[in-house]
């Protein structure tokens, strides 16, 4: 389809904005250091945490019941990852979302696996349908399986490209009143009323475990000071990513790469590297 002159201009001003949004969002999470809680899977905890402390939040990994509505009443946002979810952790995430509800607190979904078994599909139904503050951060294969259609993947990784997970994740974002995430080569963050896609990242990136997990974690961070709808996250790990990813000869030292980038991400690399398109 082709765009006037007029429309292409208030696009790269859009662009412009989002850009000085994100910028803005990453000083004020390191002025305000926001706790986030997570309840997350055994493979990534470690990954998870560091990723938060590297960007300048504060991760706390909780599962037990009996501290939940504590831990909600004081915390920035709730992340809810379902990696390694069991009969027993099932509703210790029902309960924790809602004491979230009841606080106002951000939710953000990483429903892993997605698609994978039933109980990972419903699991996350039953999440996306009962937090009031919502943002599903997933990969294409998860986002077009949380929808109900055919995916394809492979455990917890994607075989579908995000571009053909668009559609899947304009449908939950009406069904469940949330905002949508699609990670992969290009990120998709989709609201009710904006698309916006990044085509930052890198493709060695994909060979870390946790780095989706990593992207929903920073999603809470986010959320916590108030940008609630995922584009700061997965710019700052896109463009984080991409950075760590030429100074690292395999997936080992882009790991610890990673965290040194994060902890050092500026204005200025983020204005000269974001490549961020309005749609
Ligand atoms: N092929 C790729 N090229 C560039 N960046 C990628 C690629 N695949 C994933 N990424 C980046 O890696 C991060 C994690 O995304 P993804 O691999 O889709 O999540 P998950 O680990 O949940 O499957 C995101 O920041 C995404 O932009
Ligand atoms: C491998 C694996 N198995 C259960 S959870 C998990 C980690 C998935 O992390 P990510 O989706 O960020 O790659
Ligand atoms: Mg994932």
């Amino acid at each position: 389809m082709q765009t006037t002159q007029k429309e292409d201009t208030q696009k790269e001003s859009t662009q412009k904005e989002k850009t000085k949004l994100i910028v803005g969002a990453l000083h004020a999470l390191r002025t305000q250091k926001p706790l986030v809680v997570n309840i997350t899977n055994y493979v990534v905890m470690n990954n998870t945490a560091n990723a938060l402390l590297a960007i300048g939040a504060s991760p706390i990994m909780a599962h037990s019941r009996q501290e939940m509505a504590e831990m909600m009443s004081f915390s920035g946002a709730l992340v809810i990852n379902i990696g390694t979810l069991d009969s027993q952790w099932v509703p210790r995430m029902i309960y924790a979302i809602e004491q979230a509800n009841v606080h106002e607190k951000v939710v953000v979904l990483d429903p892993v696996g997605c698609g994978a078994s039933t109980l990972r599909t419903e699991t996350s139904r039953q999440i996306a349908a009962l937090a009031k503050h919502l943002i599903i951060r997933a990969n294409a294969s998860e986002i077009i399986a949380l929808a109900g259609e055919k995916a394809q993947s492979k455990g917890v990784d994607s075989l579908d490209s995000s571009e053909m997970a668009v559609d899947a994740a304009r449908y939950l974002t009406e069904t469940y009143h949330c905002n949508v995430v699609i990670s992969g080569e290009v990120d998709y963050i989709i609201t009710a009323d904006s698309e916006i896609t990044l085509h930052n990242g890198h493709a060695m990136m994909p060979s870390i475990t946790g780095m989706g997990c990593s992207l929903s974690a920073l999603t809470g961070a986010f959320a916590a000071i108030g940008e609630d709808s995922g584009l700061a996250a997965a710019a700052v790990l896109g463009v984080a990513g991409e950075i760590a990813a030429e100074q690292s000869a395999g997936p080992g030292s882009l790991q610890m790469n990673l965290l040194d980038v994060l902890y050092q991400l500026d204005a200025t690399t983020i204005n000269k590297r974001l490549k961020i398109t309005v749609k």
